[in-house]
């Protein structure tokens, strides 16, 4: 296997009584989108930002880009790409000019004017950073995060109050990332922005992994999905249930609706309309629910909510 971009092994993070991040052991492989989820508190900041070297491992091991992101923090920094929840910019500095400071740092970087253009902050002339919306800020701190060519870029929260049309303006960038071979480490707490980006999702609870996988593992792994049926109230559900593959269960949920679990595959299908043909049944809709990643992340973290 090639060397992982992010390799983070045992890691314990403590904070006073609180333990934030509790022997946690991922790996990112490079050239992908590698989401990190988890609800609020469960370590996903702490994590990130141990790798980025604001923070020294308590105990277990980080390694990015096969470096030690502390004592070879001179190395990583034209490497590693770091867009922070809270943007950390001087309140005065204008979008312009503060990112044509960093470019300056970098060796290789983007052209500013289009990436200002790309972001939206091109009209933003002399509103200095504290005038600035918070999604303006936010499409600040993303530039300045990628500007210098990063090998590898950590994103917490990239889309985090940005309005619909910024947030696919980002997603797109984001995926241009990934075509150029940049790996992309993110956090979000939006399930679809993941199920549309991410390569590779880690899913972190209590400082802990409890689940790992492409988007499409984790939402067919052990999944039942669902066939939704509308059509006349009162079929007869039972028999039904005979002429469907052993397993599948049918469920009247109201009148005229059904629920139909099991494997749902096209055999599933067949047999269901071949029923209702036999059985002189003319159904309104058939919607094949597939589940999300939100489901999934529902079911292994739980519904109530986190301070
Ligand atoms: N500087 C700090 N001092 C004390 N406790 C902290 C500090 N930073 C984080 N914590 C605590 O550590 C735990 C993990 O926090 P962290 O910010 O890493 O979680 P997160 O997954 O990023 O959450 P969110 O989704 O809300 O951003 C939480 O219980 C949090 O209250």
């Amino acid at each position: 296997m090639t060397q992982p971009a992010v390799d983070v092994r045992g890691l314990v993070m403590r904070y006073g009584e609180t333990t934030a991040v509790d022997g946690l052991t991922l790996a990112v492989e490079p050239g992908t989108v590698t989401a990190v989820l988890g609800p609020n508190g469960a370590g996903k900041t702490t994590t990130i930002e141990t790798c980025e070297g604001y923070r020294r491992p308590q105990a277990g091991t980080v390694r990015v880009l096969g470096l030690d992101p502390v004592r070879d923090a001179a190395a990583l920094r034209p490497r590693v790409g770091v867009m922070l929840q809270d943007g950390g910019a001087w309140s005065a500095s204008r979008a312009g000019e503060m990112l044509a400071h960093i470019a300056r740092l970098y060796a290789h970087p983007l052209d500013v004017t289009a990436l200002s253009a790309r972001l939206g902050l091109d009209t933003l002339g002399r509103t200095p950073y504290r005038r600035m919306s918070g999604g303006q800020q936010q499409r600040l701190a993303l530039a300045t995060a990628i500007v210098g060519r990063p090998e590898l870029v950590f994103l917490d929260e990239p889309t985090a109050g940005l309005d619909p049309q910024a947030r696919r303006a980002v997603w797109d960038l984001i995926d241009e990332l990934r075509e150029s071979g940049v790996t992309v480490v993110l956090t979000t707490h939006f399930m679809d922005e993941a199920e549309r980006l991410a390569d590779w999702v880690h899913l972190i609870d209590h400082g802990r992994l409890v689940a790992s996988g492409t988007p499409a593992d984790l939402t067919s792994d052990g999944a039942e999905n669902t066939l939704r049926l509308r059509g006349p109230a009162g079929m007869d559900v039972a028999g039904l249930v005979t002429a469907l593959p052993s397993g599948t269960q049918v469920v009247e949920q109201v009148p005229g609706t059904y629920v139909v679990s099991g494997c749902v595959s096209p055999a599933l299908l067949a047999a269901v309309t071949a029923w209702c043909a036999g059985s002189g049944v003319l159904l309104d809709e058939v919607v094949v629910r597939r589940r999300s990643l939100e489901d999934v992340f529902l079911d292994l973290t739980g519904r109530e909510l986190r301070s």
